[in-house]
């Protein structure tokens, strides 16, 4: 065979196999479909999501890829159709930290798929107000960075808000430096949100140390002023440069290589088992000699792990604290759930903020 026949032969092939892959795609949306009849039956109130049950979906597609394509693009594949089936009966509304190019925007299409409603908003406590009000099915907000720690704001806002946490996603954070200036000497200013400027700090001190460095609300917001602003740059992901079409003058600034973002999806949903899961608690000790102690001594003696503890000042008096504590292990399944039992005895506050399925993507 000549290569003109052979790429014939391969192509014909591809579209043999493209309206198989077709055919059942569509069929795979019509068993979503009656999967939503049946829980509409039983009275299933709200969105369908299960993120239970994509969590296995997407664990086994990437136990038994066969390659050529990487887990990640094999995921990611299924993460949209699975994104389309639900679709089907209604988009989700996903509010999160906007405007439109942030890297919450990146995590709330990486957890969710691109068939959803997107809601950007301007601040983590509007997402927590629009998920109570009803006008959002689940928010997205970041909770902690590899290089920068947590983000208090988050977690202070699980101290007034009913909302639960029903899932995780994290993010690899590459940082641009974005702007319209020809080259370096020519940036006058430079807009990030705080936690970026931070990520960058030692690039910033070796390249640019004596230009003005101005916080605003999000990245998004920093490659919107910088379309303007013909001598400032933003410090922002790609979403950011390609949303606003800016061009990218230097790439991957941020000092740790491995710089991640921990972005957390909050609704009212209970979460059922996945088979991998985290609990997540918000816990006060009472105030006497070895008080915290005795509050995690379950977790050891039952062989929990705790994977994170964060103090944050309770807001109830001076010098009071409650912890964030994450744990592996669903609130349903034992060894959690009789810890749980013993842990809430002991606290003076004691909620389960939710339990999800660990992120898969
Ligand atoms: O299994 C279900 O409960 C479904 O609704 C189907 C399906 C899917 O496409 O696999 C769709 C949406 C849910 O979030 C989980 C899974």
């Amino acid at each position: 065979m000549n290569e003109a026949d052979s790429l014939r032969a391969l192509r014909d092939r591809i579209d043999a196999l493209d309206r198989q892959i077709q055919t059942l795609i569509s069929e795979r949306a019509r068993c979503a479909q009656q999967v939503g009849a049946i829980k509409q039956a039983a009275g299933a109130t709200g969105n369908f999501y299960r993120p239970e049950r994509e969590a296995q979906v997407l664990r086994r597609v990437l136990e038994t890829n066969p390659g050529p394509l990487s887990n990640e693009e094999m995921a990611r594949l299924f993460r949209e159709i699975m994104s389309a089936c639900l679709a089907l009966e209604e988009p989700l509304r996903i509010a999160f930290l906007g405007p439109e190019g942030t890297f919450t925007q990146a995590a709330a299409l990486k957890h969710f798929g691109k068939s959803i409603h997107s809601i950007p908003l301007r601040a983590i406590d509007e997402v927590f107000r629009e998920v109570e009000a009803g006008s959002a099915d689940y928010g997205v907000v970041p909770v902690e960075n590899s290089t920068e720690g947590v983000v208090n704001h988050t977690l202070d806002m699980f101290l007034q808000s009913p909302l639960r946490i029903c899932g995780e996603v994290q993010i690899r954070i590459n940082h641009h430096l974005i702007t319209r200036a020809a080259e370096l000497p020519a940036i006058r200013r430079i807009y990030s949100h705080r936690q970026s400027l931070a990520q960058c700090r030692e690039w910033l001190d070796a390249n640019l140390p004596r230009v003005e460095q101005i916080e605003v609300s999000s990245n998004g917001e920093a490659a919107l002023r910088v379309r303007d602003e013909a001598d400032a740059a933003a410090i922002a992901g790609q979403c950011a440069a390609d949303i606003y079409q800016l061009p990218t003058l230097v790439r991957n600034i941020e000092d740790e290589p491995n710089n991640t973002t921990r972005f957390l999806i909050i609704g009212t949903q209970p979460i059922a088992p996945s088979g991998d899961d985290k609990t997540a608690l918000l816990v006060a000790s009472l105030n006497r000699p070895g008080a915290l102690f005795n509050l995690l001594e379950p977790l050891a003696r039952n062989k929990v792990s705790m994977n994170r503890i964060e103090s944050r000042p309770s807001r109830r008096g001076m010098w009071d604290y409650v912890f964030f504590i994450d744990l592996d292990g669903h609130a349903q399944d034992e060894p959690v759930a009789s810890t749980l039992t013993e842990l809430r005895e002991q606290a003076s506050l004691f909620r389960v903020l939710g339990s999800y399925p660990k992120g898969v993507l």
